[in-house]
This record gives structure tokens, sequence and C-alpha cells, in this order.
């Protein structure tokens, strides 16, 4: 990460209304940050803050009310091929009648690649995320783990430049999480890739974060930028272990309940 490059991704004033007229509620207000190439950024926020409608607004998968999303200097209008994304839900975004290469290989589809290109790559991405053996198994014959590695294969055949991921390990089980994780962050060192990680579970962003972006709810604007200072070399134990971590995640957290607060006594 160098953030005296060019951002790969800058969010300049993103708001964005659900609803017309006098019924509209606004959910996101004025959200501006910038994420740089090779940086891993995670966003956290207070419960029903409107993280997941950031991700869709700056993926271009909902329009934003007003602001613009650039990517490597060029406004967004659409879904970018340069930008793949990960859902929460593995279940509903696998093709249930698809072989784990099948659902890979189709983020390959308007690529107009021979057949055996498309099959040579989605092994190679099923291999990169330990899942090799499982090639011809259908989604409902792997455990939701496994499932979840097919979906980030897929988000990664296409060689993206940014990984966005909207609480990708919020359905997994807490030791398979952790594999995850891990797996995420030696993909994106080896890419150098930029990846940007919606979560709940704040130790979860302390562990895997270069930025921290903590927002506020009702509406969610930018609350905090954290930087985390704990080296590219992480360790779920002694990473999880070391003061810095402790600090790191008590600050993140007293921001969330800050803003909860405020959100709460506004609402009252
Ligand atoms: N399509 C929609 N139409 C109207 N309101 C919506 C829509 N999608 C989300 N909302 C509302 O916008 C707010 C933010 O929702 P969003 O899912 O973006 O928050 P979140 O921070 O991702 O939530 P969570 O913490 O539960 O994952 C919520 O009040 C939600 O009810």
């Amino acid at each position: 990460m160098n953030t005296s490059s060019n951002p790969r991704m800058d969010i300049q004033g993103l708001s964005k209304s659900y609803g017309h007229g006098n019924a509209a509620i606004q959910v996101l207000k004025d959200i501006t940050f910038s994420v740089y190439p090779g940086e891993f950024v995670c966003v956290v926020g207070p419960s029903g803050a409107g993280k997941t409608t950031l991700l869709r607004c700056l993926t271009s998968l909902m329009p934003a009310s007003s602001g613009q999303v650039m990517l490597d200097g060029a406004a967004q209008t659409g879904p970018n091929p340069k930008i793949s994304i990960v859902f929460q839900e593995y279940t509903r975004s696998l093709m249930p009648w698809m072989t784990a290469e099948k659902n890979v290989g189709l983020a390959l589809y308007n690529r107009h690649l021979p057949r055996s290109e498309v099959k040579r790559l989605a092994r190679e991405a099923l291999v990169n995320v330990g899942l090799q053996g499982s090639e011809d198994r259908y989604p409902w014959q792997l455990s939701g783990g496994m499932q979840q590695r097919v979906a980030i294969a897929r988000a990664l055949v296409t060689e993206p430049e940014v990984l966005v991921m909207d609480e990708p390990f919020a359905s997994i089980d807490a030791q398979t999480k952790l594999e995850l994780e891990d797996l995420t962050l030696s993909l994106q060192r080896s890419r150098d890739m930029t990846v940007m990680l919606v979560t709940h579970d704040i130790d979860e962003a302390v562990y895997l974060s270069d930025r921290i972006v903590v927002l506020s709810k009702n509406p969610a604007s930018v609350q905090e930028i954290v930087t985390v200072d704990l080296g590219k070399d992480r360790d779920q134990f002694t990473t999880r272990e070391s003061h810095m971590f402790g600090e790191l995640r008590s600050h993140v957290l007293n921001l969330i309940r800050h803003s909860q607060a405020v959100a709460k006594a506004r609402a009252a």
C-alpha cells in the first residue's frame, strides 16, 4: 500500500436516500474516502448503519443519490469488470446446478475464451483457494467454508484490481472463518490486490486491515479512519494477542458505541 500514490478507488461525497419525497430516508451522507493500490480497507459501523448500501453504491449495483466513485481516476457509470464482489450469502450466489469449476468459469463467460482455457483458469483458481479435488462437486456437496472458497475463486478468476467483500465470513463457523481470513490476506498480498471488506466483527477488521473506515449511523458518514500499524505479517495468535491489537480493538469499539448512542439519542 502506498498512500502517496494515486488512489485506486476514490469515493467522493457519496449520499444515498431510499424512498421519495417526505418518505425519503437518507442512509449515506457525504461519504468520502480513498483506497490506495494494494491496500486492505475494512468498513465497520453500527448495525444497520448502511455498510451494504455503501458497497452496493460504490460497485454500481445500485445508483447513489449523489456523489461519485472514481476507479483509477475514471468516474464509474456502471459495474466495472476490474471490481469483483464476494457476498455473505454463498448459498444464494453459487448456482446449485453447476459444479465448482463451472461456477468459477461463469465469471469468464463474456471473455470469449476457448472452453479449454476457461476450464484451465477455473481449475487454477480453485487450486489457489485450496479446493483441488473438488472441481466436479456441486455446491450442495461442499461445506459452507468450501462454498465461500468457490465464491472467492470465482471473484478472483477475472484477476480484478479491486476485491469488494460484504461480510464474507459472517455465516461461516469460527475455525473456518480464521482460515478464510488468512486465505484472503495471503491472496491479497501475493497479488498486491486492493481489498475493501465490510464486517460486523471488529477483531476481524483489525486483523485484516491496513486502515479501517468507521461509519456513524442515521445517516452514515465517515466517523474516523483508523490506521492499523500491525505490519504486513499477521498471525491469528500472536497478532491478536499483541498490545496494539487490543488498543485498536478498544478504540474502534468505542467509536461504534459512541455513534450507536448518538443515533439512539437522535431517534428518541
Ligand atoms: N432497498 C432498500 N429500501 C429501503 N430501505 C433500505 C433498503 N436497503 C436497506 N435499507 C435500509 O437502509 C438502512 C441501511 O441498511 P444496510 O443493509 O445498508 O445496513 P448495514 O449496515 O449493512 O446493516 P447490517 O449491520 O444489518 O449488515 C437500513 O435502515 C435498511 O432498512
